[in-house]
């Protein structure tokens, strides 16, 4: 069916040609794409049924199937003046205990396929564990711009950040809220602290390439002393019981909730929920995937960029990144596109 074999990008590839700016970009293009509330034509649009997954209770892992379709989008940094469309599906699997193999792999496993918006035809193939974490973590760069600097005056200084969990997750997180915002200091906890040492030495490694090249790190052995300065704080674990509590955390912080262990919402203790303001990245996810979550969700991100709901000034906020279709679709879409822009100058 297909007329040419569809093209492969490696992982390897992908963090060559990924870049933050870049990934912030089309994040907060996508987050607005799937905002019903539509403030102007030019705004972007999607469509991104709820996931399904299977659940392999015996093998402690699931995969979800992820589609979705976004036009109408725009990303200076990749391609001035084009207007992007694109048909993606994600199939991601998470396995937890694939870290204790005796040839360890990564929990998430993830491929990407993007279709030819005019005919269907399968393109391209994304290798997409970076996709996914990079998607991740731009999904809470952009919360965390209209969540929380975006909040007042007294958040536009250098801030302090919290990591709960140093794996692929936690790193790419402390590296791109750390590249693209004023972050003085990173403080990190992980379950077992060499993680944490380690994650430590290479932040400590790239402190050049971050807005605030003077930034210091620390490690901690407890959760409690890891966030109790911090301004922002991103949990990624797979804990299936709350590790943070109201009573550990300011009044006006930001937390970016990203573990997904089976429940979505089993690392924050559910007093601190009903305690703060709870986003989400799509009320599609939010309704199906936090129902059993009882806490109001306030609104989505996107209805934030657009200003069809206003942000309260002085409040704590949870930005619950899901995880959707329609950002794997834009960064395995930058992929792509500088792929094949690299590609046709040799
Ligand atoms: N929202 C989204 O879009 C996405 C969410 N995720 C979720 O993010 C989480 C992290 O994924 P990822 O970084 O890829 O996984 P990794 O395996 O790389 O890291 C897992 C982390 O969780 C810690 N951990 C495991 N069990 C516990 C526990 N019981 N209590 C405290 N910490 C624990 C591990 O600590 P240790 O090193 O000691 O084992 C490690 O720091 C997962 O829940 C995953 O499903 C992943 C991708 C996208
Ligand atoms: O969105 C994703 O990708 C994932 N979300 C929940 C956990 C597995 C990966």
């Amino acid at each position: 069916m297909c007329e040419n074999r569809p093209t492969f990008i490696t992982e390897a590839q992908v963090e060559e040609l990924l870049t933050w700016p870049a990934v912030y970009e089309a994040s907060e293009q996508a987050l607005q794409s799937i905002c019903e509330k539509r403030t102007s034509d030019s705004q972007p649009s999607a469509k991104q049924p709820p996931r399904p997954f299977v659940e392999l209770e015996r093998r402690n892992g699931l995969a979800f199937s992820m589609l979705g379709y976004i036009e109408n989008y725009r990303m200076q940094s990749v391609d001035q003046g084009k207007v992007f469309d694109t048909l993606a599906h994600k199939i991601v699997t998470a396995f937890t205990k694939n870290g204790q193999l005796a040839k360890p792999l990564p929990v998430i496993i993830a491929t990407v396929f993007l279709f030819d918006t005019m005919t269907g035809q399968l393109k391209t193939i994304v290798e997409g564990n970076g996709v996914t974490a990079w998607r991740t973590a731009g999904s809470c760069m952009v919360g965390t711009k209209y969540l929380y600097f975006d909040r007042n005056e007294k958040c536009k200084s250098d801030k302090v950040l919290g990591i709960l969990g140093c794996g692929v997750q936690g790193r790419i997180h402390a590296i791109g809220i750390s590249t693209m915002f004023p972050i003085s200091e990173i403080h990190l906890w992980n379950r077992s602290v060499a993680k944490a040492a380690e994650l430590k030495k290479e932040l400590e490694s790239l402190a050049g390439t971050f807005k605030s090249k003077h930034v210091k790190i620390f490690i901690h052995e407890n959760v409690r002393d890891c966030v109790k300065t911090a301004d922002i704080i991103v949990t990624a674990t797979q804990s299936t019981s709350p590790i943070l509590f109201e009573d550990m955390v300011k009044e006006n912080v930001h937390i970016n909730a990203v573990g997904a262990s089976k429940d979505h919402h089993s690392e924050i203790d559910l007093k601190l929920y009903r305690n703060s303001k709870l986003y989400v990245d799509s009320w599609t996810g939010g309704k199906t995937e936090l129902k059993s979550l009882d806490c109001p969700i306030e609104a989505e991100v996107g209805e934030i960029i657009t200003k069809s709901k206003a942000l309260t000034q002085n409040q704590r906020t949870i930005f619950h990144s899901l995880g959707m279709a329609v950002t794997d679709a834009v960064v395995a879409q930058i992929a792509e596109t500088l792929y094949l822009k690299k590609k046709s100058t040799f």
